[in-house]
């Protein structure tokens, strides 16, 4: 398997070159040349599968003998150690139409441990076997640099630079990253949102320069390794649900913002999982909705939300998505990516809006929605949503049909967000791995939104 950009302007490359170049050279985002097919016949066989076995199935179709079958099941073996459960991302059935996928199950309680912590083992190994620098630099709403963090903290030849919003993340969120006092960890807490965070680091990557004077490498969702492991889940919750001899259609609804999670489900969709309904489920910050009902892609004004992940207007991964929607063809993503840049905004036509509608049904949840499921639920099912998973159960009840079967993400723990929690009135206890956070002392540098002053912290850093 060879990846390419999404803008055409990169020479094919092999899997550890992709994961090592991040955001592609020429701005664009990776993609495999072809997407494998996985037959029925397949997922048959995958129905016995653990969680492990079913990750290196599916990795074995993406990484060309890269990486040697035994290093790669002990990478496995040893990301998926850490979890505090051996199904890895379980799935807990509310009633007959719904199914909630727990992804929060790993050392940081959101669903980026589960990519993050094999890429913490990938990026070790590829340093050690071909004697890389790793200088990692990521932009997080809270939860990506949080598991980001956990997964690299202390590793030999690596070093890690998360830049967060300031004062916009949870307390437990800010709390994760910045108790870490290991000398290769850099927080900056950025005056400024999610948004200002990402553009700032996407626009290092795209300064060749200084990406690789500085061996910059990237963990956030541009990184096609983050996509292809997220990936595992949407199989291995439709294996656990379909256990017989059919293998129906099930609807998906994921809670987005930077849409690398239901990216992922669109490429395994596009693999041949049967899926009926991609739903997209935002908050307040309503761009992929707005996009999906109305065919305009036009970041908006920034809201605070009870939900701080999905705080996000530009989401990265729709590039991925317009690659594949503009039938492949790298011109016509460069030119709808230069629309946005001009103008602000993209704007599809009636025809291809019937193409999304297709793909994707989306829903954007108020915060006082939010807040009333988190108290519904806990008082009709006796459980707990976290504020994101929240929103995704908005956008079951609103779009889901009749007879359909849905797998709601729970993207996260409730404990992260006792903030929102705490407003239904709901004392939660918390995991003792999160309770001991707050005797621990903090360890982060506040900074400008100025892009000046963000080279200096990293250069200084990067170079000690
Ligand atoms: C808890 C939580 N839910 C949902 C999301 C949205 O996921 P994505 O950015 O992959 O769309 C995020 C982060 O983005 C998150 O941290
Ligand atoms: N919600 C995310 C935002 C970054 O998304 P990513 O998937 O590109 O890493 C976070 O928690 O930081």
């Amino acid at each position: 398997m060879q990846y390419i950009s999404t803008r055409g302007q990169v020479k094919p490359k092999g899997f550890i070159d992709t994961v090592l170049m991040g955001l592609a050279d020429d701005g664009g985002l990776m993609v495999p040349v072809e997407v494998p097919a996985v037959t029925e016949d397949t997922l048959q066989k995958w129905k016995t599968l653990s969680y492990e076995k079913l990750f290196l199935e599916i990795f074995s179709l993406y990484i060309n003998d890269e990486i040697p079958q035994e290093d790669l099941r002990e990478l496995v073996r040893r990301s998926y150690s850490s979890f505090r459960t051996p199904e890895v991302t379980p799935v807990h059935q509310v009633n007959d139409s719904l199914y909630i996928l727990e992804l929060f199950h790993g050392p940081t309680f959101a669903f980026k441990d589960v990519a993050l912590q094999f890429m913490g083992e990938l990026y070790s190994y590829v340093s050690k076997k071909q004697n890389k620098i790793i200088h990692i630099l990521g932009a997080t709403s809270g939860d990506t640099g949080a598991a980001a963090i956990q997964g690299v903290r202390g590793k030999e030849g690596i070093k890690i630079c998360i830049l967060h919003p300031h004062q916009k993340v949870s307390k437990v969120q800010e709390l994760q990253m910045t108790t870490v006092d290991d000398e290769n960890v850099l927080n900056l807490s950025v005056k400024g949102n999610f948004d200002d965070c990402q553009k700032v680091i996407k626009e290092l990557f795209a300064d060749l320069d200084f990406k690789s004077k500085y061996h910059l490498r990237a963990i956030n969702s541009i990184n096609f390794v983050r996509i292809l492991a997220q990936t595992v889940y949407y199989f291995y919750a439709y294996l656990q649900i379909n256990k017989g001899e059919q293998l129906p259609k099930i609807n998906f609804c994921v809670p987005s913002g930077n849409f690398g999670n239901i990216f992922s489900g669109y490429l395994a969709k596009r693999m041949g999982l049967p899926v009926n309904k991609l739903i997209i489920a935002t908050n307040e910050n309503n761009i992929l909705e707005r996009f999906v009902k109305t065919g305009e892609y036009k970041p908006g004004d920034f809201k605070m939300t009870h939900s701080p992940s999905m705080d996000i207007q530009v989401a990265s991964n729709f590039e991925r998505y317009l690659y594949y929607f503009l039938g492949e063809d790298p011109e016509k993503v460069s030119a709808y990516m230069k629309e946005l840049q001009q103008h602000g905004k993209i704007t599809i036509s009636p025809e291809d809006l019937v193409k999304v509608q297709q793909d994707f049904a989306a829903y954007g949840a108020s915060n006082t929605q939010c807040l009333e499921l988190i108290g519904d639920y806990k008082k009709s099912y006796d459980y707990l949503l976290d504020p994101h998973t929240a929103c995704g159960i908005a956008a079951y009840e609103a779009e889901a049909g009749e007879g359909e079967v849905t797998v709601t993400f729970a993207t996260a723990h409730p404990a992260k967000f006792d903030e929102a929690v705490r407003l239904v009135d709901i004392k939660q206890p918390f995991p003792p791995q999160i309770e001991q956070l707050f005797t621990l002392p903090q360890h982060q540098k506040i900074v400008e939104y100025d892009k000046a002053e963000i080279v200096r912290e990293l250069e200084t850093f990067y170079q000690l």
